[in-house]
């Protein structure tokens, strides 16, 4: 019985590595490991504690955390893996004998438990996503291919391997392959460390033992694999170079696999013969769990994570971690080895992402079809409601609504950003963990795509329309200011629902928020309220307006240089032209004509200038730069554990 030879397992060589990001790891060692949480969605936060002075040692080979339901084996993967907040993290993990790298995790294969692909990518597309990302640059994409059509012979996807991965309403491929795919992404980066968390879940029988054949095989070329497992069977169980049992939290045994049946014996616990190992120990883990065993030979109330924290198999443990804390093993560049987490660049990640935002445009177009209809039917129905505006009050009015209702238009219509980010929230912080992006590419190539083809586009074409069909002013400096107007408000109200989307983690929170916003900005306008009655303090609240910044300059686009007759002297007059002449009534001097400079002075609108028409676009273009750093802020800023 020796703790220390579970490391005395094959050296192998670490083939098909691609050296330049794959260091060769052979050891990693972990010593009074005790993670505690507090609790989420409690007034008064409780301490949960997880996982208590767990001690281990796991080597090239394959090594599995097996366990009841909630004893721990995700939490020890994770911590393993330096995929847990170290807030709440005692103890320490080596790797070769050295503190984890500040980017170990970028240096691993990690399989989580649920699996979150694009929908509209095939199986194919998918692996060589991962592997045109965090495949070294100096890899050609003819070698990409045949590493990933390898991947897919290996796990047997090969007839499948040009289906869709499909989702809730698109029927794609089934669980089980969907979690294979999600190996192979992994798999064809040829790391040298993988951790898999259940990844025999969903899987048939028989493709479980082929799996884990396939692991086994991997761990053979001198990888170290880790997996979690529930309840494998004999067959899967006789692979296993070492095991781990967790309970509550707590070591039951930690050793060769071949060798636990005999400690249990050793403890009073004998494996009936013909009886699956594992599922033996479970169902005595579960019986301690209960019952505490009252057991011949064994000391009374003794549980077996105390046996075996006193037993001479952890004391060996304890002595070879003792002793291995200090040894290189060579490896002690590790840290200055993996200075930059990406393989790839900022430019190729934002190609390679931009281009699978498009694909995915253009594979599910309904919605883009949906929204290029609904704005130009809008803008046909806007422009037939507000046709050939007249030059009168009653045009005046209906101008200054027009102008209103558009810029409302464009906000409604940008509410559904919301959306289209949080879809992809977990599938962006699964990628950005796993080190296919950074927080930049992915916003250069996701979200801005996301805002101009499947906002502003359309926008700008139905406003194409009603500009011509309102009679707005005809020249073109005109029609260039409103459609430049119109692109500004857009990005300001893609960014701020995208700012929402990452902010907030369910639609309703972001839409309530979104709400409160968009009315505050709305009284703000100066259409529903006019400005200039309100107190001086309160006023500036105007210029976090998008609706007082847009209106603004669309008004003065329009109005100024325009008169408007009052509708009252037409009809006494009967003269449906208009004209300027001014009465005198009493002490009154009554004009005929509104003109559009009175308008915009009763707003409080400036205009004399030919600045003021650009004091609102600049303000919006400023507006939607702080927007746009405050959504990627809150991109990067997001909780990524
Ligand atoms: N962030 C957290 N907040 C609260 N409880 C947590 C948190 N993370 C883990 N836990 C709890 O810790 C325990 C261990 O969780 P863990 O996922 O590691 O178990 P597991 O053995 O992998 O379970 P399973 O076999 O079901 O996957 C569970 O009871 C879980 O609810």
């Amino acid at each position: 019985m020796e703790g220390d030879s579970i490391c005395s397992a094959k050296r192998g060589n670490g083939e098909r590595g691609y050296s330049s990001i794959h260091k060769i790891i052979q050891r990693i060692s972990y010593k009074n490991i005790s993670y505690s949480v507090r609790e989420q969605g409690k007034i008064f936060k409780k301490k949960k504690q997880i996982l208590t002075n767990v001690n281990g040692k796991m080597c090239t080979g394959l090594n599995a955390i097996l366990g009841p339901t909630g004893s721990g084996k995700t939490t020890l993967m994770d911590i393993l893996a330096a995929r847990k907040n170290k807030r709440y993290l005692q103890g320490t993990v080596l790797i070769d004998g050295q503190p984890t790298p500040k980017h170990f995790k970028y240096m691993t294969g990690y399989v989580t438990q649920d699996v979150h692909l694009h929908d509209m990518m095939s199986i194919r597309e998918s692996i060589y996503f991962s592997a045109n990302l965090r495949l070294p640059s100096h890899v050609s994409s003819k070698e990409k291919a045949i590493r990933v059509q390898e991947v897919i012979d290996l796990l047997g996807l090969t007839s499948i391997s040009e289906s869709r991965i499909g989702n809730a309403y698109i029927r794609g491929i089934s669980g089980g392959e969907l979690k294979l795919t999600h190996i192979a992404m992994e798999l064809v980066i040829s790391h040298s460390i993988l951790f898999l968390d259940e990844p025999t879940t969903g899987l048939d029988a028989y493709t479980s033992v082929e799996l884990m054949e396939t692991l086994k095989n991997i761990s053979n070329e001198g990888k170290l694999v880790i997996v979690t497992i529930h309840q494998p069977r004999y067959a899967i169980y006789k692979l296993f170079d070492s095991i781990t049992l967790l309970s509550r939290g707590q070591t039951v045994y930690h050793g060769h696999a071949n060798y636990a049946i005999e400690y249990f014996a050793s403890l009073g616990y004998i494996c009936p013969d013909r009886e699956n190992p594992t599922d033996f120990f479970l169902d005595t883990i579960a019986k301690d769990e209960l019952e505490q065993p009252k057991i011949e030979n064994l000391i009374v109330k003794q549980n077996l994570s105390v046996i075996f924290e006193q037993s001479e198999m952890s004391s060996i443990l304890q002595n070879s971690l003792q002793a291995s804390s200090g040894i290189s093993n060579g490896n002690n560049a590790l840290e200055s080895f993996i200075q930059n987490c990406h393989p790839s660049s900022f430019l190729w990640q934002s190609y390679v992402v931009g281009l699978r935002s498009m694909k995915r445009i253009m594979r599910s177009p309904t919605e883009f079809i949906l929204i290029m209809i609904t704005s130009q039917i809008i803008g046909l129905l806007f422009g037939g409601i507000y046709w050939q505006l007249e030059c009168s009050l009653s045009g005046l009015q209906n101008r200054v609504g027009c102008l209103f209702l558009v810029l409302m238009l464009i906000i409604t219509f940008n509410l559904a950003c919301i959306e289209t980010f949080l879809e992809s929230k977990v599938i962006f912080i699964h990628e950005y963990t796993h080190g296919y992006y950074r927080v930049s590419s992915y916003f250069l190539s996701n979200v801005i795509p996301d805002l101009i083809i499947k906002r502003l586009m359309p926008t700008l074409v139905s406003n194409t329309i009603l500009y011509l069909m309102t009679g707005f002013k005809l020249k073109s400096e005109n029609m260039a200011i409103y459609l430049l107007v119109i692109t500004l408000a857009n990005i300001n109200a893609g960014a701020l629902h995208v700012f929402l989307g990452c902010f907030s983690n369910s639609f309703s929170i972001a839409a309530v928020l979104s709400g409160f916003i968009d009315v505050l900005m709305i009284i703000f306008a100066g259409n529903l309220i006019n400005i200039t009655s309100l107190p001086i303090w309160i006023q500036w609240v105007q210029y976090l307006s998008i609706f007082r910044l847009g209106l603004s300059s669309l008004l003065v686009n329009e109005l100024v240089g325009l008169e408007f007759c009052l509708d009252y002297f037409r009809e006494i007059t009967m003269d449906k032209s208009c004209f300027n002449a001014t009465y005198n009534l009493g002490d009154n001097v009554i004009s005929t004509i509104e003109t559009g400079e009175k308008y915009l002075e009763s707003q409080g609108i400036l205009y004399a200038e030919p600045f003021d028409v650009w004091r609102g676009i600049i303000g919006l273009a400023l507006y939607a730069i702080i927007l746009m750093i405050l959504a990627y802020t809150a991109l990067r800023t997001l909780k990524k554990n």
